[in-house]
Formats: structure tokens, C-alpha cells, sequence
């Protein structure tokens, strides 16, 4: 095994470990339904102020659970006439970067394994729903559907992932000074921010 090429561990393991526990819904969790706004304009996912991104939509569910709807552009090709598979990843990672958000954890995705079960054409819209099944320390482990043809429609895309939490400093720290400086300057975005300060 070369070091260039390491095992898959068991440190980013998808299974919880046995002490993990239920995830808990934070009592000032919107209540399901709530559509859950982007948690930035700009976010490639969920941000309405980005021309590129997929414009995303995720409301709150029961429990610590989402659902959110993606419709899939000509831009998003991989194929002719299909859906790339890193956009479809891209969808399921944002919906379950949004449901930390109903505990009130900021996350980061650690791992994400997605499965590719059918086509997703040009102009489908995928009916996502994602949600956190443990929690161990920092890590948060959770489960994404993608359905097409209806939210109860067959399955097209699924992942496991790990995520992992971090404190706000993470983006302030880590993110290019143009737009943390923009993000400091948007009460909005402080709000968001500070709504995780106040209520860990
Ligand atoms: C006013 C300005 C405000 C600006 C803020 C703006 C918005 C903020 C609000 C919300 C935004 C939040 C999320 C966005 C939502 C959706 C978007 C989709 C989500 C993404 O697209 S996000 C981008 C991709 N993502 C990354 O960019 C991560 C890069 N990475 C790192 O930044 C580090 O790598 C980190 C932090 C992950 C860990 O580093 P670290 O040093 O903090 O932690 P450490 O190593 O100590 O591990 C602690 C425990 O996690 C386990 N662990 C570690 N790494 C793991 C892995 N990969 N898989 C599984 N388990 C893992 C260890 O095994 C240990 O577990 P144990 O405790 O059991 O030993």
C-alpha cells in the first residue's frame, strides 16, 4: 500500500460507532414545512445570488430531516441530455449541509459516498430529502435521497456521509478575505452567523 494511495479508514468511516447517539432537533428549529432560505447568497447550492449554482430549495422536516427540490438545467450536462453525476453530488451534499442547521451545528462534509441508481434528464426536477441518523462527538452522520418523477417516485441518487462540526472560525479563518470581508459587511449573514453564537 503506498502512501500516496492510503487505505480507506476507519477514521472517516459512513457506519456511526456504537456509542453514537440520536440526533437532536434544536427548539428553535424552524417547524417542517419552513422553507430554510440559503445559509449564503453566493453558496453554489442554495445561494439565490449565484448565476452558476443550483438554486437549490430545502424546507425543514420532521425530526432533524429536510426536503428540497433541484431541477436539473442544461447547464448541469454530463452526458448529452443528462445530468452530471458531480452535480447531482453537489445537490445531495447541499441537502445535507442544510439539515445541520435543525440542530443548530455548523458542518463541514468530511465524507460523502453517493450511489448512482437511474439517468436524471435535463429538465427533471430532483426531489431530495436528507437526514441526520447519529451523532458521535464533532461527527454527524446522515443519509440522502434523490427521486425523480414525484417525491415519491423511484430513487436516482443516494450517499452516506459524515459531517463534521466546526465553529464559525472555520469560514473566517479559512475562506478568502474578499468575500469574508462582504459576509462581515451583510447584517444578514451576521445574523445567520450569530444565531449559532447565541444558541450553541
Ligand atoms: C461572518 C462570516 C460568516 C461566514 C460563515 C458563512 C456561512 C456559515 C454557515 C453555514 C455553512 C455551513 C455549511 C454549508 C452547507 C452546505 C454546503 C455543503 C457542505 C460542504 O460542501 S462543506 C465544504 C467541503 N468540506 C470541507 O471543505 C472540509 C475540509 N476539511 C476540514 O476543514 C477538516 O479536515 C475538518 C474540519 C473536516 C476536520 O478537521 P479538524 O482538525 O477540525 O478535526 P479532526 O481532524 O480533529 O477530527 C475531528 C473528528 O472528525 C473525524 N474526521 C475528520 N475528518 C474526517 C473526514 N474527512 N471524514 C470523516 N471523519 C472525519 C475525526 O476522525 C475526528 O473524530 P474523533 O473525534 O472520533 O476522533
Amino acid at each position: 500500500m503506498s502512501a500516496a494511495n492510503p487505505p480507506s479508514s476507519a477514521k472517516t468511516s459512513l457506519v456511526p460507532p456504537p456509542d453514537a447517539v440520536a440526533p437532536v432537533r434544536h427548539p428553535d428549529a424552524p417547524a417542517p414545512g419552513t422553507p430554510l432560505g440559503a445559509h449564503y447568497d453566493l453558496c453554489f447550492g442554495c445561494g439565490g445570488g449565484q448565476p452558476h449554482g443550483l438554486h437549490l430549495v430545502a424546507r425543514a422536516g420532521e425530526g432533524v430531516s429536510v426536503t428540497a427540490e433541484f431541477t436539473v438545467k442544461p447547464a448541469h450536462q454530463g452526458a448529452p441530455g443528462l445530468a452530471h453525476g458531480g452535480v447531482l453530488t453537489s445537490a445531495l451534499d447541499e441537502t445535507l449541509g442544510s439539515v445541520n442547521w435543525l440542530m443548530h451545528v455548523i458542518a463541514v462534509t468530511g465524507r460523502l459516498e453517493t450511489d448512482f441508481l437511474r439517468p436524471v434528464p435535463v429538465d427533471t426536477v430532483l426531489h431530495l430529502d436528507a437526514r441526520v441518523t447519529a451523532v458521535h462527538g464533532r461527527k454527524i452522520y446522515s443519509t440522502a435521497t434523490g427521486r425523480i418523477g414525484g417525491p415519491d417516485g423511484p430513487v436516482a441518487v443516494r450517499a452516506d456521509a459524515v459531517f463534521i462540526e466546526v465553529k464559525v472560525e472555520h469560514f473566517i479563518e479559512n475562506g478568502r478575505q474578499e468575500e469574508i470581508r462582504a459576509a462581515m459587511d451583510d447584517p444578514d449573514q451576521v445574523r445567520r452567523a450569530r444565531a449559532f453564537e447565541v444558541n450553541p
